[in-house]
């Protein structure tokens, strides 16, 4: 297996229950939802994707040709220390690229892997930590896991029928986007109204990092 990387690169996960924590980011290149190109985004399946995923050339990106060398690529930017490694692996849509063997190669370096997807493909087994983040118009067939992160506000998305599925933990972020302060109020208004839900905020956006 090859795996496309756009960018790999430590830092603190921003969103989600493990906000504030040490980690390594592999964030794959690619996504079923968008082509990541802006002349493709009014008509693509996810329209307000705040990250670029195209292509092998960011930060720590390339190709790898094996999970052997991928995880230790990942071992060596989290440095010395066996202590709480963990990799975060994103993307675009990392469920086109994670496969068992790469799940298999970071957990024997030590590693915990949570993962963020959108949930129209199913999760590999072997996750630690799942993070589903539903698209308006979606398929989501993976409707089980850690954490569901609702970005808000969306259309024709409703929080009841969510709480439904098999999530330990409910979390709402507000939509990052040119009206940003009415995504955090709508946020906020949320959990007011339906208290199993918590505010996710972006923290590394707040605070400068990658
Ligand atoms: C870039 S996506 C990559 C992983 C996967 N494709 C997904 O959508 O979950 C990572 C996280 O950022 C969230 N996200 C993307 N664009 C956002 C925006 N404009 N504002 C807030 N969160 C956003 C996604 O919903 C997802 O939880
Ligand atoms: N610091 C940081 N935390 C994050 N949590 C989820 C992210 C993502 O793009 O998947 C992200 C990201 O891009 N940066
Ligand atoms: S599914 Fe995730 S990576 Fe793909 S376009 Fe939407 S937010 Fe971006
Ligand atoms: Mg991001």
């Amino acid at each position: 297996m090859t795996y496309a990387v756009k960018e790999c690169f430590l830092t603190l996960q921003g969103e989600g229950m493990q906000s504030g924590s040490r980690a390594v980011f592999l964030r794959f290149a690619g996504c079923n939802l968008w082509s990541g190109r802006e002349e493709d985004r009014e008509t693509a399946q996810c329209r307000f994707c705040d990250t670029d995923f195209v292509g092998t050339d960011g930060e720590g990106g390339g190709k790898f040709n094996s999970a052997e060398g991928l995880s230790a690529h990942v071992e060596a930017l989290w440095g010395q220390g066996a202590d709480g490694r963990l990799v975060v692996i994103t993307g675009g849509e990392p469920m086109l690229q994670l496969d068992r063997a790469l799940v298999e190669a970071l957990h024997d370096r030590g590693f915990r892997i949570a993962v963020e997807s959108n949930g129209t493909l199913a999760a590999t087994p072997g996750i630690d930590w799942l993070c589903i983040s539903p698209k308006a118009g979606t398929e989501v067939v993976q409707r089980s896991g850690d954490e569901l992160k609702l970005v808000w506000p969306q259309e024709d998305i409703d929080p009841a029928a969510l709480e439904r599925w098999d999530f330990r933990h409910f979390l709402v972020q507000p939509m990052d986007c040119a009206t940003r302060e009415r995504s955090v109020d709508a946020a906020i208004r949320l959990v007011m109204d339906r208290p199993r839900w918590r505010l996710s905020l972006q923290a590394h956006k707040v605070v400068g990092l990658p």
